[in-house]
């Protein structure tokens, strides 16, 4: 695999990618790879196969996906409404987008027979470990024969990174080069290929998705748009209440993660609007402006959760921090787990949750926290089982920032401020007129309606202990700042080195903050 990176630099992103050899062979046959990068902005390969004398896009519906246990139909159906709009808009251009479902790096040996292409064109992918495997037999297969594989990082997520200083200026670098147009004329095949049909769920022989908002790259620009424009306006206040989240927050993650748009068009875009309202001066812009800051913030812990996974795959089956190994491993109830699953533990708020989130494919950043900080404390199960349910339940999954997300709310990096939250606490604080329990849970307040499954005190006090009693030892402490040095934020690191006194356990159960600042 060639390490080519885009970051740094201040050549034309796809020349730079290139070593003079590779340019001077860029007229030959191209196969452009596509994969989470359904769109034709801002796409470096695409750019790539412009200049080259014959091209054809391929999309893989791979078996191994359709098998995984992270795998939903609301996935492909996402990925087949994408296609079809990215098909349309490939062939206005002159180029064929091909559909293939089968193994790779089978179909590619398949497809090459027809059309013997010398360049397979993609972005870098950081996925689950499937892919990764996957990855390495493409390579493999394409070195044995001599097929040139260029791809490019579609974020800010670096590889190989040696190490994290520097990352957030690589980030920066990346994010302020001038996205890519969308290529006018590709130059497409005279050999006759077979498209093939971009089936659905129902062709496949698979159950139906749960209703989907709109997918492809036009519906990627208008969510973005009316973000920026008007939705997203007072979008730290609307954050943390599932009522106000819906409409306050920008909705993009699912075109994130299926690369309907890129991370730098959303970037560039935010910018481009927080000079407009610097420009325009007055209180009100100034207030418009701090909440698509508090925006831009997160568009950076996308690419710095994701680098986590990129540098250490196998963090979605190990703590990042060994020493939390065995903490919950043994103690998994298929019971807790199901009432969790089903949204009937007795607690209204996280079954209102749980219910939102399995109709809508969809719910907001602290409820997704309390979902999990519930199951991994209260109900003490290991965040790998109810990880897997979850990203089912997710049309956004993104492994690398699930997967480091499931950890950190599970209390097993070491390195992360630890939350218990009271979901009792979050109820009265983001549904005080509990207009989301009613709208979500209508046998709420029923004899139907089962009595909690856990005492919320004792459960969490429990889990405090053996969390603590895990966190106090010296190996542990040690290998935090490993794990810190590895994959902490640069901005983590100024709050952290302080020498503190041995912490003590605090004695509440409302929304716990342990270990603040390590
Ligand atoms: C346990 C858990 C699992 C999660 N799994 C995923 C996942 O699989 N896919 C996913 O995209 N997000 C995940 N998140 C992060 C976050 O909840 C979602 O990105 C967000 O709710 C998506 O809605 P939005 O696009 O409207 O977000 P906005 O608030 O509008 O944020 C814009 C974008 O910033 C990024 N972002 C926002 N918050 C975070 C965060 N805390 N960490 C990293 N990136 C962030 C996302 O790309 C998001 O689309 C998870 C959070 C938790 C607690």
């Amino acid at each position: 695999m060639l390490p080519l990176s885009m970051l740094g630099g201040t050549l034309d992103p796809v020349e730079e990618a290139l070593s003079p050899w590779q340019t001077a062979i860029m007229t030959d046959l191209a196969l452009v790879w596509f994969k989470r990068d359904l769109r034709c902005t801002d796409h470096a390969p695409l750019a790539a196969a412009a200049r080259c004398r014959s091209a054809v896009g391929l999309y893989v519906l791979e078996d191994e996906w359709l098998g995984a246990p992270e795998w939903d139909p609301q996935h492909w159906e996402f990925i087949r409404q994408s296609l079809l709009e990215l098909r349309d808009n490939l062939a206005a251009r002159g180029m064929p987008l091909l559909l293939r479902r089968g193994a790779m790096p089978l179909v590619l040996a398949q497809l090459w027979r027809d059309y013997p292409f010398t360049e397979l064109l993609s972005h870098e992918e950081t996925g689950s470990a499937w892919t990764y495997a996957r990855d390495r037999r493409v390579a493999a297969w394409c070195r044995e024969r001599g097929i040139a594989w260029r791809q490019w990082p579609q974020f800010g997520v670096v590889r190989p990174l040696a190490q994290r200083d520097g990352w957030a200026e690589a980030w920066e670098r990346f994010m302020a080069r001038p996205p890519l147009a969308a290529v006018g004329q590709l130059p497409g095949t005279t050999t006759p290929l077979d498209g093939g049909d971009i089936p659905s769920l129902d062709a496949l022989g698979l159950p139906a998705a749960r209703p989907i908002p709109p997918a492809g790259e036009a519906a990627a620009t208008r969510t973005l748009e009316s973000f920026i424009a008007e939705r997203g306006s007072r979008y730290l206040h609307t954050l943390s209440s599932p009522l106000l989240a819906e409409r306050g927050c920008s909705r993009l993650s699912a075109h994130l993660a299926y690369g309907t748009v890129s991370m730098r068009q959303v970037v560039q875009r935010t910018r481009q609007r927080l000079r407009e309202l610097r420009k325009e001066g007055s209180a009100e812009a100034g207030e418009r402006a701090r909440h698509l800051r508090g925006f831009l913030s997160r568009l950076h812990w996308h690419c710095h959760f994701i680098q986590k996974l990129e540098d250490e795959p196998a963090s979605e089956f190990h703590n990042f921090s060994r020493s939390y190994d065995g903490l919950r491993e043994d103690d998994w109830s298929e019971e807790r787990f199901l009432a969790w699953a089903e949204g009937r533990t007795g607690f209204p708020f996280v079954d209102a949750c749980m219910r939102c989130l399995r109709a809508t494919g969809w719910i907001n950043f602290r409820m997704r926290a309390m979902l999990v900080s519930f199951a991994s404390y209260h109900l003490w199960l290991h965040w790998r089982g109810t990880g897997l349910f979850l990203a089912r339940q997710f049309l956004d999954f993104e492994p690398g920032i699930h997967w480091s997300q499931m950890q950190m709310q599970s209390g097993t990096t070491g390195i992360n401020t630890l939350r218990i939250y009271s979901p009792n606490k979050q109820w009265a604080d983001q549904d005080p007129r509990g207009e989301f329990v009613r709208r979500w849970l209508p046998e709420w307040g029923s004899p139907d309606y089962p009595p909690p499954i856990v005492d919320e005190q004792r459960a969490a006090r429990i889990a405090k202990e053996r969390i603590w009693a895990r966190r106090r030892q010296p190996e542990a402490r040690a290998e935090a700042r490993q794990v810190l040095e590895r994959h902490g934020s640069r901005k983590d690191r100024s709050r952290t080195p302080r020498p503190k006194a041995q912490p003590q356990p605090p004695t509440t159960t409302e929304q716990l903050e342990l270990f603040a600042g390590e």
